[in-house]
């Protein structure tokens, strides 16, 4: 007999919103209303971009979301001159009159910031910290006396008036994750930060049960393998929701049963935890003594179906 098992194509982008999930968006939707910027910070894959999302949609105006990277300047951020437009215009309509009127003019396009402060929309800054301090200095202003320097547009006003409805939510990495800049006290001063920590096993087995199509208990064996391999790490380094929804993702994929028995299984929580957890363990031979790590967390989990 052929059972055919029917997968139900689950909405990957949302956010799964549990007790505390919720109540810290709405603690931080208040702040956002009272005009002060959050900014949620913690290791990576522990959902801050989501939250950060989340939060954004629920103001109900437009999202402007900016990426930080060390090369993101100024030009991004309030705008550029993009070229030059040129007018001509021949007027030869009385024969004995010749007119020629030349004019070439520079074009200024909005950066993101500018558009997002003047309209008013929500801006999302994900992971700021990776650009450079000086170019994030250009908040201190947004933020304390609400308004953005036009530095370099040439415009006659030198500054625009931040829009009442303008908000911004960060999210960064902490300080000791490689490629992130130190922030001016003079900004994390001015905002409110809340630390997202990873989620205990029950929280994160809901939303890898959620947003893939494993049972409950598959998801459960999942992330409690993760977590078990997570908390063997040094520091915040290991293995995230991330590597738990990846191997649910694939595993219901290629049909390989959930199973630290099955050698299938293994090969593939090996291939996605393998490199992260020997990053994050200290020993001689990481990579050898991280599959040791995976293969003996496999062997204490139990078959699922
Ligand atoms: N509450 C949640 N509901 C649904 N999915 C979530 C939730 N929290 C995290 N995730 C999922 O976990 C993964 C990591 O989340 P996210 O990208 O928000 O983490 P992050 O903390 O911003 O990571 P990084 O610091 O690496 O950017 C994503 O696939 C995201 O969809």
């Amino acid at each position: 007999m052929t059972v055919l098992k029917e997968k139900i194509k689950k909405n990957t982008n949302s956010i799964v919103q549990d007790k505390e999930t919720k109540d810290l968006l709405s603690r931080s939707l208040q702040y956002l209303k009272a005009g002060y910027p959050i900014h949620f910070t913690g290791p990576s894959g522990a959902g801050k971009t989501s939250l950060a999302l989340a939060l954004a949609k629920k103001r109900k105006k437009p999202i402007m979301l900016i990426h930080g990277n060390h090369e993101l300047n100024n030009s991004d951020l309030i705008g550029d001159f993009t070229g030059y437009t040129s007018k001509k215009m021949v007027d030869n309509y009385i024969r004995s009159v010749y007119k020629k009127d030349e004019s070439v003019s520079e074009t200024w396009r909005d950066g993101r910031l500018l558009e997002a402060v003047k309209n008013g929309y929500t801006l999302v800054y994900d992971e700021f910290t990776r650009s450079q301090p000086n170019t994030n200095n250009i908040f201190l202003s947004i933020l304390e006396e609400r308004i953005l320097p036009l530095y370099g547009s040439k415009k006659t006003e030198p500054f625009v008036k931040v829009h009442p409805d303008f908000s911004v939510i960060f999210t960064s990495n902490p300080e000791e994750y490689a490629g992130v800049y130190q922030t001016q006290d003079a900004l994390l001063d001015r905002l409110i930060t809340i630390f997202v920590d990873y989620k205990d096993v029950d929280r994160e087995t809901s939303i890898v049960s959620e947003k893939t199509d494993v049972t409950e208990k598959q998801a459960k064996a999942i992330t409690t393998l993760v977590s078990t391999l997570r908390n063997q790490c040094k520091d915040d380094s290991g293995p995230s929701l991330r590597a738990s929804l990846m191997i649910a993702k694939l595993a219901t994929e290629q049909d390989t049963p959930i199973d630290g028995e099955n050698e299938e299984f293994k090969r593939l929580c090996i291939d996605i935890l393998g490199h992260q957890v020997s990053r994050c363990i200290e020993d001689d031979q990481p990579v050898e003594k991280a599959k040791e790590l995976i293969t003996k967390a496999l062997k204490s989990m139990k078959a699922t179906d």
